[in-house]
């Protein structure tokens, strides 16, 4: 009798032996590399890194720091640091630095020098093109990864808010990244349905300067953008309305200001982007086969991704498509855990790997 690598059993036992003694040289990771944070799941440890998808480089291209470092300087730099997001909408904008803030972030989370990247469970948007998968895989590869799977972000937001993807009920996911908003609707171990909306948390940031630009004078940063949103934002009235001090470049004048906004401000500067991601819901819904509809009545939308804690985006929703919408617990890590749990029983998970 022989495995299903060709080998009888005591050569088997014999290369399972060797590969358990040999582990100790071997990291096996999964990624969730993604427009705004990048976060590593390292087997048998947990999630070991979650840090901005950012690097600093030198006028020689050389990477000076990755992630939370990176992003203190990010806008601040002068002529000799630049700072580059190497992510634009889910999906890779520049191969050469990605695969750098791929190396230095590995390299933050390695906990013996000695050991190289074995197996990479690494996710990607599930309306990516082909070429644009194997752009991911090239630069996994490039950073050293021996075996390299890729799985699509909405299965790995499912698994990881613990949804089991192989029975046959229908599940629908939203995914609300720094790039994209990824809706599909899950059922045994495959994407029945999948839109893949490249509008997420970036946009709306850029809304937010725009508008107080537009209808304040006010010239404000991606970083004061940012804060505004998780701050004050919202994308339905709030039972009590939020105000905040911000700081910015008055347009007319030219010199530094400081002005009082309210939650008003904020939710009627990303109310056109919060509709077209509402709008795609709706229209996944109506795109979703009647049998599986049935079971999102019961189980409800599912959000996932840093967009699900834009306030009362849960409660817009709800009253829009008259459904029950949960948002999952820590949705920020919900696909990094997915990646992970992948990794940890990759036989197992099979069908949902490329
Ligand atoms: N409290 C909050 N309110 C609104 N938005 C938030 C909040 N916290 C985080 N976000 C947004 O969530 C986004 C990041 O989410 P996440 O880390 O899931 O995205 P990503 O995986 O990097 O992006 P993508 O999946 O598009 O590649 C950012 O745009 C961030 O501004």
């Amino acid at each position: 009798m022989s495995d299903s690598s060709g080998a009888n059993p005591s050569q088997s036992s014999k290369k399972q032996a060797q590969k358990g003694f040999l582990d100790f040289l071997y990291t096996d990771i999964a990624i969730d590399l993604g427009t705004a944070n990048t976060l590593i799941y390292s087997r048998g440890e947990g999630i070991v890194l979650n840090e901005p998808s950012i690097v600093a480089l030198n006028q020689q291209n050389v990477p000076v720091a990755t992630g939370h470092q990176a992003r203190l300087m990010h806008e601040k730099t002068h002529n000799k640091i630049r700072t580059v997001r190497p992510l634009r909408d889910g999906v890779i904008a520049d191969f050469e630095v990605a695969e750098q803030m791929i190396r230095g972030m590995i390299k933050k989370v390695k906990m013996k020098w000695y050991s190289t990247t074995r197996q990479m469970v690494i996710c990607v948007p599930s309306g990516i093109t082909e070429v644009e998968r194997r752009a991911v895989r090239d630069s996994a590869e490039h950073a050293g990864a021996k075996e390299v799977y890729l799985v699509d972000e909405p299965m790995a937001a499912a698994i990881g808010i613990g949804l089991d993807v192989h029975e046959p009920v229908g599940s629908m996911i939203v995914d609300i990244g720094g790039g994209t908003t990824e809706i599909a609707v899950i059922a045994l171990s495959g994407i029945v349905y999948a839109q893949s909306v490249r509008l997420g948390g970036d946009e709306l940031n850029e809304d937010i300067i725009n508008y107080f630009r537009r209808n304040h004078n006010l010239l404000i940063g991606e970083r004061t953008a940012e804060k505004i949103k998780c701050e004050i934002g919202s994308a339905a009235p709030l039972d009590e309305e939020l105000e905040m001090i911000t700081k910015g470049r008055d347009l007319v004048n030219g010199v530094p200001r400081t002005r009082h906004i309210t939650s008003k401000d904020a939710r009627e500067a990303i109310a056109e982007s919060v509709n077209t991601i509402v709008e795609s819901i709706t229209k996944s819904l109506e795109q979703t086969p009647p049998e599986l509809s049935a079971d999102i009545l019961d189980r409800g939308i599912m959000l996932t991704g840093g967009g699900a804690l834009l306030k009362n985006l849960d409660k817009l929703i709800m009253e829009t498509t008259d459904l029950p919408v949960h948002i999952a617990e820590d949705p920020l890590t919900a696909v990094v855990r997915g990646t992970g749990a992948i990794l940890e029983n990759l036989e197992y998970y099979r069908p949902v790997i490329s």
